[in-house]
């Protein structure tokens, strides 16, 4: 560079600093006087899913690190623009991982599991995607759901006496990138409460213990946004919207008094619930502002506002960050009018939590029905929704009269749509019975006879349903769906992905065969696309965990199945093999829970019309003479509401609903189900109740820990433990799962068990399937020889 062109280019940049201070300046004249406007968070997988690709693409080697980062940062960029476009107030930063934020919050605080043998100073991207994803020698991190969204975060792993060191580059820079594109920054943290609740401590006991430690890491990093000039911090704490033990409570106490000096203003951010029972502690923290979910939860905005001090900050969570419905925009400013008058300023809008769980933007989808696309939002509508409420509480309704009259128009014509209500449906509805509810005999008398059909051995070996989803079936349905691929063709590469599986498994030597689900692009959104009631997006894509996307389909509608769905392609599974195939049909809550759903009626509503189209399915697949059906219910402990108290209600109709979409089938038909990612020991009595043959859960990853609750409980049917974790590309070995199974058998009896994976293989590749399967038959078969030499070779 020549001496004209660093002058060129210190000059350009003394020009941006000074362009940004005068943006800063008006930002704050500007926030003196109106409402504000920000989001919470944001979608992070790209309107293209960038950064699934990009990922995937690195993983694979076949792009750099350096790639990856420009994606990122491209990514980063194109958020900030479009929430200045929209009007925020500030743009978010600190709320964007590659992974996972909660990975990220670990490696920022420098706790990373020592198993892996890595250096927090030294910690880089590539570094956590081991944590991710596992290593040839290293298991990943445990994955659990992220409360009761679709999400899954990566736990982290602490131990007494953990300690804890900040390494904040990566989460400073990111703040400067937005700075330097000449953004007004809110800087984002996961609070140390809810890290510290929401990670996994050795000695679970001590963990609380820990606090102390973490809150002097968060300390320095507040105090180090303070110099980096950062006016507001925005820290989450959405364990306030659960239960907290007092010791909890105090946490938080002791939390926010030690973070109250050396520190930028503070956003408690709530979300997923109400905090009304914690309103006398909410009240008594010290931070200067709250943010609170008026969706979920619209009783607690009357009473919050009433007691948070005057010269708090009040973010409303006006708009629903959960769910893709338009906002009532007069209800809305009908709301916020009063609290506009009371705070001016000091009242803030915003989603109801991060938009992380909405598609990015209606732009992309051509093929939604007008009437049903006009009742809809995603990320990008829900920014331009807040903006439109800042006007009209600021320069008044005149200012956007088109867009309240829209918003109008929308309301109606849900209210009053033919696409909504079906009167088949409401018929079909009245006319349940309690007797659909249960099965003809109690499982002893069930089981028996099942096991007379099914002749199958001790320790019966099967899959969770999904095999890989290879590059070939996604083009091949990619083609199809561009009608490059006509449907014969295309029934027949399935018929040919179906034969193959069933061809692997009797090779392997698997008891139960599955199809292998070659034509489902998502268990949930496949059914969805064969039911009335149901609208697709094209584009609609929310991340799941990692580069992992799903397209939560839109359910507007009352429910019900014109055709049978999987009769066909189970059918023809069946006739290639003697062994028996297993059925495999998503569950009414999994249903309800992975996709957005109608907020006109009760939940439970919908859950039974889902029932009644899959029991209709189950009652077509024993017809066709399939022996034994799964009904995946993965999602009915992400269901269960944040608050003990409401659990009784949301488990006694999500078990009805399970019941009634399997018990109109005869004793001899074995009805499976399958659960994954979540606790289930504080509901088992529930899961009992579901009475399904046999449970398949996901394990391995925790060790089998779960399984001593299946146990302790006596539960009465039978269980597949996973043996083997299905999310991370690393095939275990024979000697792991071996251990996994001996010590099943030590905690169940092992004529109630079986053997299979954790979960579905569709994110897998054939040869690693192939390997670890049959690891799993061959681990099996050793021990199921050992229980015969010792005798245990008859049904209990
Ligand atoms: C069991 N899990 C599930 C959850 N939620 C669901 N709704 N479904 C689930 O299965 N929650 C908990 C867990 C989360 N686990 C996963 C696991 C795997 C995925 C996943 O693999 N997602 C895929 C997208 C799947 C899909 O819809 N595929 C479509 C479209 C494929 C596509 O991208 N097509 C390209 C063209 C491809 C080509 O030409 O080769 C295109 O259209 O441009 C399909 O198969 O048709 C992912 O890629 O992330 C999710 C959650
Ligand atoms: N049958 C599904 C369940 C996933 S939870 C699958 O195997 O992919
Ligand atoms: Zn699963």
């Amino acid at each position: 560079m020549n001496e004209i062109q660093v002058l060129l280019k210190t000059f350009r940049l003394l020009e941006a600093v000074s362009q940004n201070r005068l943006r800063a300046v008006n930002h704050t004249l500007h926030c003196t006087t109106m409402a504000l406007t920000h989001t919470l968070g944001f979608p992070r997988v790209g309107e293209r899913r960038e950064l699934k690709f990009a990922l995937e693409s690195y993983w694979q080697g076949a792009t750099a690190l350096d790639t990856l980062e420009r994606v990122v940062a491209d990514l980063c960029e194109q958020r900030w623009r479009r929430q200045a476009d929209a009007g925020c107030s500030w743009v978010t930063s600190g709320d964007f991982a590659c992974y996972d934020l909660m990975l990220d919050h670990a490696a920022m605080f420098g706790a990373l599991p020592r198993r892996f043998g890595l250096d927090p100073s030294r910690f880089g991207l590539a570094d956590s995607f081991a944590l991710a994803r596992g290593t040839p020698e290293q298991p990943a991190l445990e994955m659990t759901k992220w409360f009761d969204t679709n999400y899954h975060y990566l736990v982290p792993e602490l131990e007494p006496g953990q300690t804890f060191s900040l390494h904040a580059s990566r989460y400073l820079a990111q703040l400067n990138a937005a700075r330097r594109a000449g953004h007004p920054v809110k800087a984002v943290l996961i609070g140390p409460v809810t890290f510290l609740r929401l990670s996994k401590c050795a000695v679970p006991d001590q963990k609380l213990s820990l606090l102390p430690a973490l809150l002097e890491v968060y300390a320095q990093l507040l105090d180090k946004l303070r110099h980096e000039g950062i006016e507001w911090v925005q820290i989450d704490e959405p364990v306030l919207a659960g239960d907290l033990e007092p010791e909890w409570q105090q946490a938080l106490r002791t939390a926010y008094h030690r973070l109250q000096s050396e520190r930028p203003r503070l956003l408690l951010a709530t979300y997923f619930g109400s905090v009304l029972p914690h309103l006398a502690l909410l009240t008594t923290l010290p931070v200067d502002g709250l943010h609170i979910d008026v969706v979920r939860a619209p009783e607690q905005l009357q009473p919050i506002a009433a007691a948070l001090p005057a010269t708090s900050v009040l973010s409303v969570g006006i708009v629903d960050g959960r769910n893709v419905w338009r906002c009532d925009l007069r209800r809305a400013l009908h709301t916020l009018r009063p609290l506009q008058v009371e705070r001016g300023e000091r009242l803030w809008l915003a989603p109801s939590c991060s938009l992380l769980h909405v598609p990015y933007s209606l732009d992309s989808e051509t093929r939604l029905g007008s009437q049903v696309r006009s009742w809809l939002a995603f990320a990008y509508e829900k920014l331009d929704e807040l903006e439109v409420l800042r006007r009209a509480l600021v320069e008044g309704e005149d200012s956007v009269t088109d867009a309240l009259t829209q918003s109008d128009t929308a309301v109606v014509s849900r209210q009053q749509s033919r696409l909504v209500h079906n009167d088949y449906v409401a018929k079909r509805q009245r006319a349940i019975d309690p007797s659909m509810s249960t099965r003809p005999s109690p499982f002893d008398a069930r089981i028996a006879r099942q096991r007379a059909a099914l002749s199958l051995p001790l320790l019966p070996t099967t899959t969770i349903g999904s095999f890989p989803q290879t590059p070939g079936i996604r083009a091949a349905r990619a083609a199809y769906k561009r009608h490059e691929l006509n449907a014969f063709d295309y029934l027949q590469a399935m018929r040919a992905e179906i034969a193959h599986a069933i061809r692997e498994q009797e090779r392997l030597g698997l008891d139960v065969l599955v199809h292998g689900e070659p034509e489902r692009n998502d268990m949930v959104e496949y059914f969805a696309e064969h039911l009335f009631g149901f609208a697709i997006t094209e584009q609609g894509w929310v991340q799941s965990y990692g580069s992992r996307c799903v397209k939560p389909p839109i359910l507007y509608g009352d429910i019900w199945r014109p055709d049978p769905i999987t009769v066909d392609t189970t059918r023809y599974a069946q006739s290639l093999t003697d062994k028996p195939v297993k059925g495999m049909l998503t569950g009414p809550v999994t249903m309800l829970q992975w996709s957005f759903v109608r907020d006109d009626q009760p939940r439970e509503q919908t859950a039974r019309q889902l029932a009644l189209a899959i029991r209709d399915e189950v009652g077509d697949l024993e017809k066709a003479g399939i022996r034994l059906v799964q009904i995946d219910e993965p999602a009915f402990r992400e269901g269960l509401p944040l608050r003990r108290d409401d659990w009784p209600h949301y488990l006694a109709w999500a078990v009805d609903a399970f019941k009634l979409a399997s018990c109109g089938v005869r004793d001899e038909t074995q009805i499976h189900t399958h659960m994954c990612y979540s606790e289930f020991n504080d509901i088992l009595p529930a899961i009992a109740a579901l009475d399904a043959d046999v449970i398949t859960i996901e394990t391995s990853r925790s060790n089998m820990e779960l399984l001593d609750g299946f146990a302790a409980y006596a539960y009465p049917n039978e269980i597949g433990p996973g043996v083997y974790d299905i999310h991370a590309p690393r095939v275990p070995s024979l000697d792991e799962m071996q251990r996994l199974l001996e010590r099943a058998c030590q905690v169940v009896p092992p004529q109630r068990l079986w053997v299979n994976p954790d979960c579905g293989l569709k994110t897998r590749r054939w040869p690693e399937t192939v390997a670890a399967l049959g690891s799993m038959v061959q681990a099996a078969r050793t021990m199921r020889a050992r229980l015969q030499e010792q005798g245990v070779d008859q049904p209990a």
